[in-house]
C-alpha cells in the first residue's frame, strides 16, 4: 500500500544541510495500523509528510497504491491527497466554521452536491459520537471532541489511508484511550490503512500492528509490535519499551528488596505462549522450593503473553534444589539471577 524505497530528505537552510530522513525503506500493508516512534527531531513528521508530498523527497521513491507519487502531475497529486486523510496534534480545525462546516469542508472542495454532503456529514457525526454537536464551534468543544471532528473531517472523502501526526499527544490519558479506540474502529469498519507517528510507546502498544523506530533520520528497528516488545535489538527501542513496562528495578528498590528477602532473586522473562503461574508453580512444587513473586508484570500483547517477574526462591530443604528449579524453568522462560542493579 505504502512503500518507501531508500527515501532521504535533506533540508538546506543558510548553507546548513539537515538530513531529516536518511535512506529509509519501509513497507506498510493495506489495512495495517503502522506506528513510527522516535524522540523529538528523529524525523517522524518529515517522513509522514512525505506520504502526501507535503514534503518532497531529496532522493528515493515513495509508492502509494502501486503508484510512484514523486512523479505525479499537480492534478494527480490533488487526487492522491483526497485518498489520504490527515489528523494533527493541534486538531487544525477552522474556528469560524461549525462542526458540520468543518466536516463538510473537504466535500465542498471536491464539489459534492449539498444533499449528499448532509447525508455524509450526518453519518460521520454518528460514527464519531458527536450527533448533538453539529452546530457547535470548535471553541465550545473539549480536546477529545475536537479530535473526533478532525477524524470525521479526515474521513469525509472516504480515503484509503489515514495519517496521524501525534494525534493524541495533546490529550489526557483517558481521552487518549478513547481516541485510540476510535482510530481502531476506523481501521476495522472502513479497512483504512493507518500510519501514525508518536513519541509514546503506549500508543504503539494499544493499536499498532507493526512499528518502526526512528533515530537521527534513520529507521533503526522495524517489526511486528509483539516482536519489538519481546526482543528489542536496539538500546533506544529497549528504552521506549521500558517506559511502558514498569518492570525495571531502580538500584534503591533492589537494595530494599534484598534487605527484605533472604532468598535468591531471579528475573523470569515470559515470551510467547508460556503462562506465568503453571510454569512457575509446577516447577517449584516439583523441586520443593518456595517462591514469592515480588515485582513485575505480565501482560497480553497481540494475543500473546509477555513481560517479566522478579521472584524470590527459597529452598524448603537443600539449597541445590534452587539450581535444579532454575535449570528447569530455563527450558521455557528466560531466567537470570538479579545480583546487582540491572541496566
Ligand atoms: N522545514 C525544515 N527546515 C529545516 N529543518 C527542518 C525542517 N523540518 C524539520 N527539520 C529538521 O529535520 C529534523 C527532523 O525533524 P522532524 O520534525 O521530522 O522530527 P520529529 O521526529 O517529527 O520531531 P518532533 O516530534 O519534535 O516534531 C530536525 O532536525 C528538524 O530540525
Amino acid at each position: 500500500m505504502i512503500r518507501f524505497e531508500a527515501v532521504s530528505k535533506i533540508f538546506a537552510t543558510n548553507k546548513k544541510q539537515t538530513p531529516a530522513v536518511s535512506h529509509v525503506s519501509l513497507s506498510i500493508a493495506q489495512g495495517e495500523i503502522y506506528g513510527i516512534i522516535g524522540f523529538s527531531g528523529a524525523g517522524k513528521s518529515t517522513l509522514l509528510r512525505l506520504v502526501n508530498l507535503l514534503e518532497t523527497p531529496s532522493s528515493g521513491k515513495i509508492i502509494v497504491g502501486g503508484q510512484d507519487i514523486t512523479a505525479l502531475k499537480p492534478r494527480e497529486l490533488r487526487r492522491l491527497r483526497r485518498r489520504i486523510g490527515m489528523i494533527f496534534q493541534t486538531f487544525n480545525l477552522f474556528n469560524a466554521r461549525t462542526v458540520f462546516g468543518n466536516i463538510a469542508y473537504p466535500l465542498k472542495l471536491a464539489g459534492t452536491p449539498k444533499a449528499q454532503i448532509k447525508t455524509r456529514v450526518g453519518e460521520l457525526l454518528r460514527f464519531v459520537g458527536l450527533e448533538d454537536k453539529a452546530d457547535h464551534y470548535p471553541e465550545q468543544l473539549s480536546g477529545g471532541q475536537k479530535q473526533r471532528v478532525g477524524i470525521a473531517r479526515a474521513l469525509a472523502t472516504s480515503p484509503d489511508i489515514l495519517i496521524c501526526d501525534e494525534a493524541t499527544s495533546a490529550l489526557d490519558p483517558e481521552t487518549t484511550g478513547d481516541i485510540l479506540k476510535l482510530l481502531k474502529r476506523v481501521n476495522e469498519a472502513y479497512g483504512i490503512t493507518i500510519l501514525l507517528i508518536t513519541h509514546e510507546m503506549h500508543v504503539i502498544r494499544s493499536i499498532c500492528d507493526r512499528v518502526a523506530v526512528m533515530e537521527n533520520g534513520k529507521v533503526i528497528e522495524e517489526g511486528s509490535v509483539y516482536e519489538i516488545f519481546a526482543s528489542p535489538k536496539h538500546p533506544t527501542t529497549a528504552n521506549f519499551i521500558r517506559s511502558v513496562q514498569n518492570d525495571q528495578l531502580s538500584p534503591k528498590l533492589l537494595e530494599t528488596l534484598k534487605s527484605k528477602h533472604q532468598g535468591k532473586l531471579f528475573r523470569l522473562v515470559f515470551k510467547g505462549g508460556t503462562t506465568s503461574e503453571p510454569v512457575l508453580s509446577r516447577a517449584a512444587r516439583l523441586h520443593n522450593v518456595d517462591f514469592n513473586i515480588i515485582y513485575g508484570s505480565i501482560q497480553e500483547l497481540k494475543g500473546q503473553l509477555f513481560g517479566s517477574l522478579i521472584v524470590e526462591f527459597q529452598p524448603a530443604d537443600e539449597p541445590s534444589s534452587v539450581d535444579r528449579l532454575v535449570a528447569q524453568l530455563a527450558q521455557t522462560v528466560e531466567v537470570r539471577e538479579v545480583i546487582d542493579h540491572e541496566s
